[in-house]
């Protein structure tokens, strides 16, 4: 008989996005992108950083500075957008992304430029903002469907 307490699909995947999440070196929001096509394959994985290239320890990670120069923010790339571009499958049309945090309206467009078709995302704290009320305004009307994670409580420990 087989084995019954196996992961499914979903769990899965926001495993691998909250695993790749690890890889942050922000010491405030850790996110991890995990996108997956229609047959079940991951085609990509992301999570925030600087970009390639830039060494992570002469970056600023403040949130707040004397000028947004010296904050994180104008130089930092979110998940989805590493996710996205680090994809070495081709097409990503119909493709599902599994994010730990909502996207930002940026983020927003490069999945719809994309043809992701779905996102999965586990936590909305900034909910409130203009940027993520305009992310929802843009996946309404460019046909990309969003919904929260479900989760069911499960806790997996990796010892690593
Ligand atoms: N969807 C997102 N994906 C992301 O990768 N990020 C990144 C950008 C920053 O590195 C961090 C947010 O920092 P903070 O403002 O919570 O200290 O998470 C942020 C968002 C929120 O829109
Ligand atoms: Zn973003």
């Amino acid at each position: 008989m087989k084995r019954n307490d196996y992961i499914s699909w979903d769990e899965y995947f926001m495993g691998i996005a909250m695993l790749s999440a690890q890889r942050s070196k922000d010491n405030s929001t850790q996110v991890g992108a995990c996108i997956v096509n229609d047959k079940h394959k991951i085609v990509s994985v992301g999570y925030n950083g600087m970009p390639t290239g830039c060494d992570d320890d002469d970056m600023p990670w403040e949130r707040e500075g004397e000028s947004s120069l010296d904050t994180k923010y104008p130089f930092v790339c979110h998940a989805e957008l590493n996710a996205i571009l680090n994809s070495s499958f081709g097409s990503l049309n119909g493709c599902t992304l599994y994010v730990t945090l909502f996207p930002c309206n940026e983020c927003a467009k490069a999945i719809i430029q994309s043809g992701i078709k779905r996102v999965v995302y586990k936590c909305n704290k900034y909910a409130d903002t203009d940027s993520v009320k305009a992310s929802c305004i843009l996946f309404e009307k460019c046909g990309v469907s969003f919904e929260e994670y479900r989760s069911n409580g499960k806790s997996i420990v990796l010892s690593v």
